[in-house]
């Protein structure tokens, strides 16, 4: 009986939640085609169309530019493809691909680019006339002329290599362009791409010059109209800029319109000019004090871990042990800050081996994470992201170490957690990363460590809506064995003086002391997590301050005994020939660009 109850309270639950992500209608009835609409289902496995879908799908089917500001995970993939799927196999005579491109979907990362790209290879296989494709940086230029040189239909790309065939492929086809797609455009535009994508929009004639006038610029016959269409899930002043060059009169979903008009109405000289993007503007005006809007899925379950620095590797290990002892089955994601970083841990973990046993055990030694563990950076080459990025996708169960190149639009089905092992410094960095679960209705918690010289980030979320509460730390250290050593009689002892935490992170530092390979990757993590945590950007600088930091509590967090001069030497030495060669370059403020930018692109 209890059971029954259980049960038919799980399945209410389970149908609100249904309903707040899908809607209840079907893809037909939005106007696609019968053909499409099955390819949809039995390719995707999509019944009905999500929300976002429901809204978005017949307004592009309608022609007009369109800036979509939903949650992540929502499904604004599909929400803009099969509108363009549906023209381009309705077009009567049949396009060909000596016609060249008709669509172009721009994407921020290499990752993205090939998701959405089998995403069209799914859709298209009933139309075997409109050609997919991808171009990206890292990959071979000469195949992809050639791929160009043949005509492809629907051309998934990356901005700055876009742009270089853009000017140097001379038999790139694109003068039947019709849609242009920025999926995932504040990423794009965090990246540096910004001048690429307005140089690439002046190149293919469709930049949006506001000086013409309204009533000339929607006079032109729809059918040789460019289609624009921007999807974010963050927005701030950047993409309004490039809503505002690359949409026309735009329909706007996903914004909250009450919102907007109360911010219209609070300034009355404002209200008296209404143009689209004027309203646009004041609505990134009045988000918060920081122009940021966040969309989160309800279901998504926030905290936050505040930990010592020096205890930060054990109780991440700890955590992980934790989840995957409890459940077997689970993928979930931890985000570090470099991919030195990333490196370092993952041979940790990869090779470390708990709890201590005697010798003549030896074989019955375990892994102390017994998960499979992947890792994706930007210095991997591109087959081996292919790989780890198929791998961690098809796996039912593993642990997924990365930079932030996975924190943006990448769908990685079944992600249960998201541990944010390193800050992610801008708010929008945050969104993207937890992003990577709960989504389409799913279940998904996010982790946040925090130092307690940090605590203070909290408040710059909460500024942007972002509420998180404290894991119950404590408690987890008390639920692991403690081989031999006493429990605390106090209850209230420190994390750093936990006894599980002072013999895991002995056994961490022997085990370093006599690996040398791991030892130097934990050196160079040391070097670069420094580095980058002097990056922090504007008020944030104030909350992540290298010296608010012990060292030599930085250095136990990769597990280093050494004193942090002997590490900090080395670091204090690249630095000054750092400093001497930017000198010697007469370091120009164009240089310091181009530099954050790869480092961007690194990452
Ligand atoms: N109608 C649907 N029915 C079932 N599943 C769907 C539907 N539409 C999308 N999905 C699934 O939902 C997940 C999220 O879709 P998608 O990646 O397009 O979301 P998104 O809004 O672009 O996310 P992000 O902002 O993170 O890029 C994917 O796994 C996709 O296969």
């Amino acid at each position: 009986m209890e059971q029954n109850n259980m049960n038919n309270v799980k399945s209410k639950a389970d149908n609100n939640m249904n309903s707040q992500v899908f809607a209840s209608c079907s893809f037909s009835s939005l106007g696609l085609h019968p053909t499409l609409c099955d390819q949809l289902k039995e390719r995707l496995g999509f019944e009905v169309p999500t929300l976002v879908q429901a809204e978005a799908i017949p307004v592009v089917l309608s022609g007009r530019h369109v800036l979509v500001n939903a949650a992540t995970g929502t499904g604004k993939t599909v929400a803009y493809l099969s509108p363009i799927i549906h023209h381009l196999q309705n077009s009567n005579p049949r396009i060909q691909r000596s016609d060249g491109t008709f669509a172009l979907v721009l994407v921020p990362t290499h990752e993205l680019c090939m998701q959405v790209y089998e995403i069209l290879l799914k859709l298209l296989h009933r139309f075997h006339w409109i050609v997919p494709g991808y171009i990206m940086g890292g990959e071979n230029r000469s195949k992809e002329k050639a791929r160009l040189r043949k005509g492809i239909s629907i051309l998934v790309a990356t901005p700055g290599r876009l742009l270089d065939h853009l000017k140097n492929t001379s038999s790139f086809l694109h003068t039947n362009l019709r849609w242009i797609i920025f999926d995932e455009a504040d990423r794009i535009l965090e990246l540096g791409f910004g001048k690429d994508i307005e140089q690439i929009l002046t190149v293919l004639g469709t930049k949006q010059d506001k000086s013409v006038s309204k009533e000339n610029a929607t006079s032109r016959t729809p059918e040789f109209q460019t289609q624009n269409l921007l999807l974010s899930a963050t927005l701030n002043e950047k993409v309004n800029h490039l809503a505002k060059i690359s949409l026309e009169n735009p329909v706007m979903i996903g914004l909250d319109e009450k919102k907007i008009q109360q911010n219209v109405n609070d300034d009355h000289a404002v209200s008296v000019r209404s143009d689209v993007f004027d309203r646009l503007g004041e609505y990134s005006k009045g988000l918060s004090a920081s122009t940021e809007e966040y969309k989160f899925p309800s279901q998504l379950v926030q905290r936050y871990i505040k930990v010592p620095c020096g205890s930060r590797l054990v109780v991440l290990l700890s955590i992980l042990k934790h989840l995957f002892e409890r459940e077997a089955s689970q993928k979930i994601v931890v985000f570090f800050s470099t991919c030195d970083a990333v490196e370092f841990h993952y041979s940790l973990i990869s090779k470390f081996h708990w709890p201590p046993i005697s010798q003549s055990e030896v074989e019955l030694r375990k892994m102390f994470l017994g998960c499979k563990t992947l890792r994706l950076h930007g210095n991997m080459n591109h087959e081996d992201r292919k790989t780890t990025f198929q791998t961690f996708k098809t796996e039912k169960s593993a642990l997924l170490l990365s930079t932030d190149v996975s924190a943006r639009g990448l769908d990685i089905p079944k992600v249960r957690c998201i541990i944010q092992y390193d800050s992610p410094g801008e708010a929008t960095e945050y969104v993207h990363r937890v992003g990577r679960t709960a989504r389409l209705g799913e279940k998904g918690d996010s982790l946040l460590f925090l130092q307690p010289v940090e605590i203070d980030y909290l408040k710059d979320l909460e500024n942007h809506g972002v509420m998180l509460t404290e894991y119950p730390l404590l408690k987890l250290l008390e639920s692991f064995p403690l081989y031999g050593l006493k429990r605390p009689v106090k209850k209230f002892v420190s994390v750093e003086m936990h006894p599980w935490v002072l013999s895991l992170q002995k056994a961490l530092e022997s085990f370093i002391s006599i690996e040398s390979t791991v030892r130097k990757l934990a050196m160079d993590a040391f070097w670069s997590w420094v580095r980058a945590y002097t990056a922090h950007r504007g008020e944030l600088k104030q909350i992540f301050m290298v010296k608010k930091l012990h060292l030599g509590h930085v250095a136990k967090s990769f597990a280093l005994k050494d004193q942090p001069s002997v590490v900090n030497k080395s670091f204090q030495k690249q630095i000054k020939k750092r400093k001497r060669d930017e000198k010697q370059k007469g370091h120009s403020k164009k240089r310091r660009l181009e530099i954050s930018k790869s480092y961007a692109l690194h990452r």
